[in-house]
């Protein structure tokens, strides 16, 4: 019995806005385990191609198949955003949400919330409200509100943009772990050095178009295009 949404397969991706093609003929696949980081440089499609994944977006061509059907496919993923959506009640309403549009009791949906916060830090500010928090809490609280539901597959974008050091090593610190528990991540980041900390293999975005997929430490070592070898050069990448 197939009881993985693993592998994805994408192919041939385009996704157009205002005429523009902001994927252009993108191919991928994503088998059952490690950390994928997508790079590339500013407007290079990378929180597109993530939000089609998720099917965030409508196609103008081009295919999305995971192993299971579509429901059950979109039921086992979830997705954290640069700036956490935020509802305007207290943080453990905000973390319980999930379960209790899934059917879980108040009680239990309070529990298991409750049990998540504390693992992040954020025990004491169970009944503050969500807007209160720093940037930093927010995101934490937006991760274990994705992670609450156990996914298979967790997409990020730019989770840590706008982070200080210590909550971006308390984010990529709680994402080893989930990734060890068996979450598949695939995550979209600027920060080089932290694409190197996560990374097991790496997609290089350019224009729309996907460059690379390859191990990261052939993508770090020996990256195979112009592009790429200028990105990690840290040169402006044409
Ligand atoms: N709704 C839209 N209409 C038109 N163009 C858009 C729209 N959304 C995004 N774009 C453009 O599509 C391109 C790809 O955007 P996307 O956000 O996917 O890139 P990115 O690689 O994630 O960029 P960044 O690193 O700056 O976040 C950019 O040039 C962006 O300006």
């Amino acid at each position: 019995m197939v009881t993985s949404i693993l592998p994805l397969r994408a192919s041939d991706l385009k996704v157009r806005k205002s005429r523009r093609l902001l994927l252009d003929g993108v191919s991928l696949s994503l088998s059952g385990t490690g950390t994928t980081i997508v790079l590339g440089p500013n407007g290079a499609g990378k929180s597109t191609l993530l939000k089609t994944l998720h099917g965030m977006e409508r196609l103008a061509g081009g295919d999305i198949q995971w192993a299971l059907p579509d429901k059950q496919a979109r039921d086992r993923q979830a997705f954290v955003f640069q700036t956490p959506i935020l509802m305007r009640r207290t943080v453990l309403e905000n973390v319980a949400y999930p379960l209790r549009l899934n059917g879980t009791s108040r009680k239990d949906a309070f529990r298991i919330a409750t049990d998540w916060l504390n693992r992040v830090h954020l025990g004491k500010a169970l009944n503050q409200r969500a807007t209160d928090l720093s940037g930093g809490e927010r995101q934490k609280m937006a991760l274990v509100r994705a992670l609450i539901r156990d996914p298979e597959v967790l997409f990020l974008d730019e989770p840590c943009a706008n982070l200080d050091g210590r909550a971006t090593r308390e984010i990529e610190d709680l994402l080893q772990e989930v990734h060890a528990a068996g979450t598949r991540l695939i995550m979209a980041t600027h920060d080089l050095g932290q694409a190197r900390r996560l990374a097991h293999d790496v997609i290089f975005m350019h224009k729309g178009a996907l460059l690379e997929q390859t191990p990261a430490t052939t993508f770090f070592e020996n990256p195979m295009t112009a592009q790429a070898q200028a990105f990690l050069n840290g040169d402006i990448v044409e």
